[in-house]
């Protein structure tokens, strides 16, 4: 049964005028596609109305709640907020030549807050606050505070925590979620842009960042880049009771316009990694230059402890809302399986990326599964 929603603040317009974050806490559900939200024209009401608006008429998953093994007959062939249509996957029928998905629906769901700010400047002063607290709580827990880092454009958005007269560099361990293989003088490097922006102006001693070795073929990078998480006593770095994993303190993730996090890609084999397998892996080919990455799996992700997606500004809006509102294929959008099965999912939006959400229906109780990786492989 899905948790019952939460209360949604249903103040939150995306007009909101408030100066400080709007907090929504809210069931990660997506409504169905067939779901017409009173005074939203939703594709369901065009397609119903079979208004000819040069959009693409779509098939719309029947909103019965009801569906054989929880796997809905039609997949995906919602209309996006760009105006396409997402693939379409159609079963046979529950059972019927149906191979195991490596991600399937399930009917739990995770609790997720979304912090909406209005600028993306009050997100990022956000943001710095979110890290003050999560390593305050830490250092306190157990002397050690734990930072993974994506890249893209979230290390620049921490230059600000430089200023920041609470977090015990002395105590803080600064990893990478995913890495590119390149030098640590490329451009393309993480490890350099989080430098330049954060870890060359505070005193964290340099042992305490874990940057990828360099030099070394993908798939070393990764085992070596694992090898050093191994060794972190689980003093600092406490291990899950199920499945021994690394319970980071609190991991940061961008998201790009495909749905893929850390470089865990849409339908690539890195993105269905079970638990019991490798901790890091290499990505080649990845979809996002350059080519050769290690990344953390999706399982790692979610041991973690905390979880914050940051997502701003306008180019963000598409996925945001496909991530937030929208039913997708298992799996098709890596960003949906980031579920943190003891910890906080935090999203940090401002209004830019908020747009095309629609809030005001996230206060009805929505039946849409979300997809997961399943915690045993079916053979
Ligand atoms: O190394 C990387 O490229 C990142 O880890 C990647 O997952 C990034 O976070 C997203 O692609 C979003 O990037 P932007 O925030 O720059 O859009």
């Amino acid at each position: 049964m899905l948790a019952s929603t939460t209360r949604v603040n249903q103040h939150a317009s995306l007009s909101s005028k408030r100066s400080t974050a709007v907090k929504i806490v809210r069931c990660q559900a997506a409504p169905a596609a067939s779901t017409p939200v009173p005074g939203k024209p939703s594709p369901t009401t065009r397609a119903q109305e079979g208004q000819d608006d040069g959009k693409p008429f779509i098939n719309l998953i029947p909103n019965n709640g009801r569906w054989e093994k929880g796997i809905p007959p039609v997949m995906g062939a919602h209309l996006m907020a760009s105006g396409t249509v997402s693939p379409v996957s159609v079963s046979k029928g529950a059972g019927i030549d149906v191979t195991p998905h490596p991600f399937q629906y399930h009917e739990t769901e995770t609790d997720g807050t979304v912090l909406l700010y209005v600028t993306a400047e009050k997100a990022q002063a956000g943001l710095v606050r979110l890290v003050e607290e999560a390593s305050a709580a830490a250092v306190k827990a157990k002397g050690a505070f734990t930072l993974v880092l994506s890249g893209g454009s979230l290390p620049a958005l921490l230059g600000p925590l430089a200023a920041s007269k609470s977090v015990d560099w002395a105590k803080t361990h600064v990893f990478f979620v995913d890495e590119r293989n390149v030098p640590h003088s490329s451009p393309d490097s993480t490890y350099k842009a989080a430098s330049e922006a954060l870890l060359s102006k505070v005193p964290i001693p340099a042992a305490q960042v874990y940057a990828i070795a360099e030099g070394l073929p993908v798939e070393q990078a990764a085992i070596q880049y694992e090898g050093r998480i191994i060794s972190i006593p689980a003093s600092a770095l406490p291990r899950a009771t199920e499945g021994g994993l690394p319970v980071f303190d609190l991991i940061l993730l961008g998201v790009g316009p495909d749905g893929h996090v850390a470089s865990l890609f849409p339908n690539r084999a890195e993105t269905s990694a079970p638990a019991a397998g490798r901790w890091v892996l290499p990505v080649r080919n990845s979809p996002k230059p350059p080519p050769e990455r290690i990344t953390f799996t999706m399982p790692v992700i979610n041991a973690a402890k905390e979880v914050a997606i940051v997502a701003l500004g306008e180019s963000k809006r598409e996925i945001v809302q496909r991530t937030l509102e929208v039913q997708a294929l298992p799996g098709a959008l890596p960003a949906q399986l980031v579920r943190p099965r003891g910890g906080k999912l935090k999203w940090v939006l401002d209004v830019a990326s908020a747009e095309a959400l629609d809030i005001a229906s996230w206060g009805e109780a929505k039946r849409f599964p979300r997809s997961s990786i399943p915690t045993e492989k079916k053979e």
